[in-house]
């Protein structure tokens, strides 16, 4: 199996606390992998390190098999690594296409002035309107930003993070915040981005029953350590991984 990340004993310490400890990880290329763990076990952290918003006190990271630990956030989404929060500067006055149409250009490392050119102009929006489709969007094109729902923000955030076409998308609780009824329209837009089969999707999610049956692997952190790496149900069935949900794990050999 072809691996998009891998990690090499990738550890880093705040103060005395280690928040992810010698961890290594490979992640499967254009495969859905879900982390999961208690609060506090590394998970943001892990992707802080991954997208460069954190230099690791140890370890390698390879993206694609190159060496990526010493290069910054904006080299790495220039790689291809994609993470929702960078995008979250929404501009709160704009439609929700405007916002994706610039997001497309920014991709396309078009100038603002080129907007004036009108086939080009036609271009981007189309795109947008694309991409507002895939993220069930499509019949807010012309709201302005700021009056959308919790959820509605979310899917706008995921179709800007799609305008960048990164290879990997990391997605952090994209579910956060959301009532119950608008939790089910953005699992169907991940839903449909797995489906197309050419990105590699990392999750993290709280709400493990919701994601397991979309998840090609799951991967359990636990005090900033890998506790396991496997197919859903393999997880559901481990005994350590139940113990460390009970909040036991203190002797797993007992378990
Ligand atoms: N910038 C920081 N400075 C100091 N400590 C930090 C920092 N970032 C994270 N930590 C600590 O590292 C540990 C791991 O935090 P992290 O946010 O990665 O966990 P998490 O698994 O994402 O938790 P949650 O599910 O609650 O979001 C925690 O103990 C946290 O307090």
């Amino acid at each position: 199996m072809e691996h998009i990340i891998e990690t090499n004993n990738l550890s880093i310490a705040f103060g005395g606390h280690v928040a992810v400890d010698s961890l290594s990880v490979k992640i499967p290329k254009n495969k859905f992998t879900s982390v999961i763990g208690p609060n506090g076990a590394g998970k943001t952290t892990f992707f802080n390190l991954l997208s460069g918003q954190l230099r690791p006190t140890n370890g390698e990271i390879f993206y694609k098999g190159e060496n990526i630990t010493k290069k910054s956030s904006t080299e790495r989404t220039r790689m291809g690594i994609g993470r929702s929060f960078q995008i979250t500067n929404v501009f709160p006055n704009l439609t929700v296409l405007e916002n994706v149409r610039l997001a497309v250009q920014s991709n396309e490392k078009i100038r603002y002035q080129m907007m004036f050119h009108f086939k080009k102009y036609k271009k981007f929006e189309e795109k947008a309107m694309e991409l507002l489709e895939l993220v069930l969007l499509e019949t807010k094109a012309d709201s302005v930003a700021i009056n959308l729902a919790h959820g509605e923000k979310r899917k706008l955030e995921i179709a800007m993070l799609l305008a960048l076409e990164t290879d990997l998308l990391l997605l952090d609780e994209p579910t956060a915040g959301m009532s119950l009824e608008e939790v089910p329209a953005i699992l169907e837009v991940i839903k449909k981005i797995k489906e197309k089969g050419d990105r590699t999707i990392v999750l993290i999610e709280h709400k493990m029953d919701m994601i397991l049956d979309l998840s090609d692997q799951v991967m359990v952190l636990f005090n900033g350590q890998l506790l396991a790496q496997d197919s859903p149900s393999e997880i559901m069935e481990n005994k350590t991984v139940q113990s460390a949900y009970l909040g036991g794990l203190h002797d797993e050999n007992s378990a």
